[in-house]
């Protein structure tokens, strides 16, 4: 037996070899990806002419264990453009390596995808943020990689993109002045944010003095997820816009604690996936192919 890392993971030719598999199945090529966050699937329920393929019937793919996260890829069209949305995504809590969590985000790539678009839950660190606000992602810190769960562990093969990537921009600046612009249109000017999202390993929510720690390393908002499918999707040229719906807010005090619960999550995600849902399809309309 070997615990070598070095080998693992998907080679260019499984993930060229997956991406073919999974075109066979519908007539859509799309251009654009959307990961939907907890509870935040429903944007798939919008698209035209849907093909879907479930995770279950392709090769090699991971299945989605997670309550709010229901396990298929939907291809079709949204506002004039076709897109896959990913209505469940993977979490590293869920004992997938973290090569695993993002591979869908290569496999997009090799079907055609030239824009990814990440959606998630996540609990509020900023004290000025409230619980179904939206914050465009301007940065995130990638608390795994920084601790060695790094996503492009392992042998890196150029295809996929360079051994020692860039993450500085990881956010596309025009998709975050044009969803900008939407939101002051829409109106969401009041509930609209920008900052920086940190990635937690989870399963466990954060305590008091986490959440103090976080807040103090500069993250607005805290999530298990995103990061390392927007780290791939860097790494592979992907234009990337990420969006957080606050469905909690993490605790600063011990006076004032808020025991967060995933089922608190989806049903804030309930309450306000609309208004998410809304900015991203119009944002969609403004991509260019
Ligand atoms: O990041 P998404 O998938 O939206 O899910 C968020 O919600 C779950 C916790 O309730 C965690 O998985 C967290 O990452
Ligand atoms: O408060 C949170 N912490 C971590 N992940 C989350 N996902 C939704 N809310 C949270």
């Amino acid at each position: 037996m070997t615990t070598d890392q070095s080998e693992v993971g998907y080679t260019f030719d499984d993930i060229n070899s997956i991406a073919k598999d999974v075109l066979q199945k519908t007539q859509h090529r799309p251009t654009i990806g959307i990961i939907c966050g907890s509870g935040l699937g429903g944007l798939a329920d919008k698209v035209d002419q849907p093909d879907v393929v479930h995770y279950h019937e392709i090769k090699e793919f991971p299945v989605a264990t997670v309550q709010g996260h229901e396990g298929k890829l939907v291809f079709g069209k949204l506002e004039g453009k076709t897109v896959v949305l990913m209505r469940g995504r993977f979490h590293y809590y869920e004992g997938y390596p973290m090569w695993k969590v993002a591979m869908p985000v290569r496999v997009m790539k090799a079907m055609g995808i030239s824009t990814l678009i990440v959606t998630n839950a996540a609990g509020g660190l900023n004290p000025e943020f409230n619980t179904g606000d939206l914050m465009i992602l301007r940065d995130h810190i990638d608390l795994p990689g920084l601790t060695g769960e790094c996503v492009l562990i392992g042998r890196n093969d150029e295809r996929f993109g360079p051994r020692f990537p860039a993450t500085v921009g990881t956010y596309d600046d025009q998709l975050i002045k044009q969803a900008k612009a939407i939101a002051q249109e829409l109106g969401y000017g009041p509930v609209l944010r920008e900052g920086v999202y940190i990635m937690i390993g989870g399963p466990t929510f954060e305590t008091v003095a986490e959440s103090r720690l976080l807040r103090n390393w500069g993250a607005d908002a805290v999530g298990m997820s995103t990061v390392p499918e927007a780290v791939v999707a860097k790494h592979c040229g992907l234009k990337v816009f990420g969006i957080s719906l606050i469905t909690d807010m993490c605790s600063l005090s011990y006076d004032a604690v808020n025991a967060t619960t995933h089922e608190e999550v989806l049903k804030i995600g309930q309450k306000r996936a609309g208004d998410l849902q809304k900015l991203v399809s119009c944002l969609i309309g403004k991509i260019q192919d």
